[in-house]
C-alpha cells in the first residue's frame, strides 16, 4: 500500500459546457508531509481539495488515498481517511451547540481525554454550551477544525484557515498545525497568506490556470520571483527583503530564520 494521496493525470470540469477547473494533474503527497497549496483566484485549489476528499469525481485520471480510489468509498470511510475544513465554517456547522457540533456523529464523544485536549487546542473551553451562530466567525472556524480533528482522519485539508483571523487566531492555528504534525496527521493547506505559509510549511504546490506549475520546497518557491509574479502571488517579507539586498540564493524565509542568521 502506498501511504499517500496520489493524483494521476486528473482532470475535472463542473459540467460539460464549462471550461476545465483542473487539467492533467499528477502529484503525490506522502503521509507526514505538510503541504501548502497556493495560486491565484480561480486557479483550481478548492477543486483540487474537493477531489482529494472524494467530494468530486475526476472526469479523467484517478485520485487515490493510501492506494484506495477515494470517490467511490462510503462517506464514513472517506471521513476516516481525510477531513476537509471548509473555507466558510457556515457550510459545515448545523447543530445547536458547540459540544454537539464537534462531538458529531457521537452524541457523547467517547474519548474524553482526547475531546478535552482538542477543545483546549482550539480554545473552545468557554463555548461548549453556546450556539455556534452566537459566536464570531473566527471562533466558528475553530469549531469546524475541532470537529474534523476529533474524527481522527489520517489527512486533513484546510481551505483558507487564516482568512478572517487576527494575530491570536493565527497563533492558535500555528499550534494546531504543530499538534497535528506531532500526531502524524498529514496536512494540506490552501492559503493566500504567504507569510503564514513561509512560517509553517516546507513544501508547496503552485496552481495556475487549472494546472500544477510548481511542486517544490517553500524555500525555493519563495525565492523564485518570476514564478511568484507569473502566478499572481506575493513574495513574503523576508525573501523580498533579502532578494533586494543580495543577488544570492538564500535559505531564509522568516524573521526567526533571519535572526538566527545574523
Ligand atoms: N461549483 C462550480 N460550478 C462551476 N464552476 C466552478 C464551480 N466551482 C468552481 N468553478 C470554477 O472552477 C475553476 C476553479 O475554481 P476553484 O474554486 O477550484 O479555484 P480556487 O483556486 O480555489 O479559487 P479561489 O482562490 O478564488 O477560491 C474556476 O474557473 C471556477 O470558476
Amino acid at each position: 500500500m502506498k501511504e499517500a494521496i496520489c493524483f494521476e493525470h486528473v482532470s475535472y470540469r463542473y459540467n460539460e459546457e464549462s471550461d476545465w477547473a483542473l487539467q492533467d494533474v499528477s502529484v503525490t503527497i506522502e503521509r507526514g508531509e505538510q503541504t501548502a497549496i497556493i495560486g491565484e483566484n480561480g486557479a483550481g485549489k478548492s477543486t483540487f481539495a474537493k477531489l482529494c476528499c472524494g467530494l468530486l469525481n475526476p472526469e479523467h485520471g484517478t485520485v487515490t488515498i493510501d492506494s484506495k480510489e477515494i470517490y467511490p468509498l462510503k462517506n464514513k470511510e472517506k471521513a476516516s481517511l481525510i477531513g476537509y475544513v471548509f473555507q466558510n465554517p457556515d457550510d459545515q456547522i448545523f447543530l445547536s451547540t458547540v459540544e454537539k457540533e464537534i462531538s458529531y456523529p457521537h452524541k457523547d464523544y467517547p474519548d474524553k481525554e482526547f475531546f478535552h485536549e482538542v477543545v483546549s487546542l482550539c480554545q473552545l473551553e468557554n463555548h461548549l454550551d453556546s450556539h455556534p451562530y452566537n459566536l464570531p466567525w473566527s471562533t466558528r472556524k475553530f469549531i469546524t477544525i475541532a470537529s474534523i480533528i476529533l474524527q481522527k482522519p489520517t489527512y486533513i485539508i484546510f481551505d483558507e484557515p487564516t482568512a478572517g483571523q487576527e494575530k491570536k487566531g493565527k497563533e492558535i492555528l500555528k499550534n494546531i498545525l504543530s499538534y497535528l504534525n506531532n500526531q502524524q496527521t498529514t496536512v494540506l493547506m490552501i492559503s493566500h497568506d504567504m507569510e503564514f505559509i513561509a512560517e509553517n510549511f516546507k513544501r508547496a504546490l503552485v496552481l495556475k490556470e487549472t494546472k500544477v506549475i510548481a511542486d517544490d520546497s517553500t524555500k525555493r518557491i519563495f525565492y523564485n520571483e518570476e514564478l511568484l509574479q507569473s502566478s499572481g502571488l506575493d513574495q513574503p517579507f523576508v525573501p523580498k527583503l533579502l532578494s533586494s539586498l543580495y543577488s544570492v540564493d538564500s535559505e531564509v524565509l522568516t524573521m526567526d530564520d533571519l535572526a538566527k542568521e545574523l
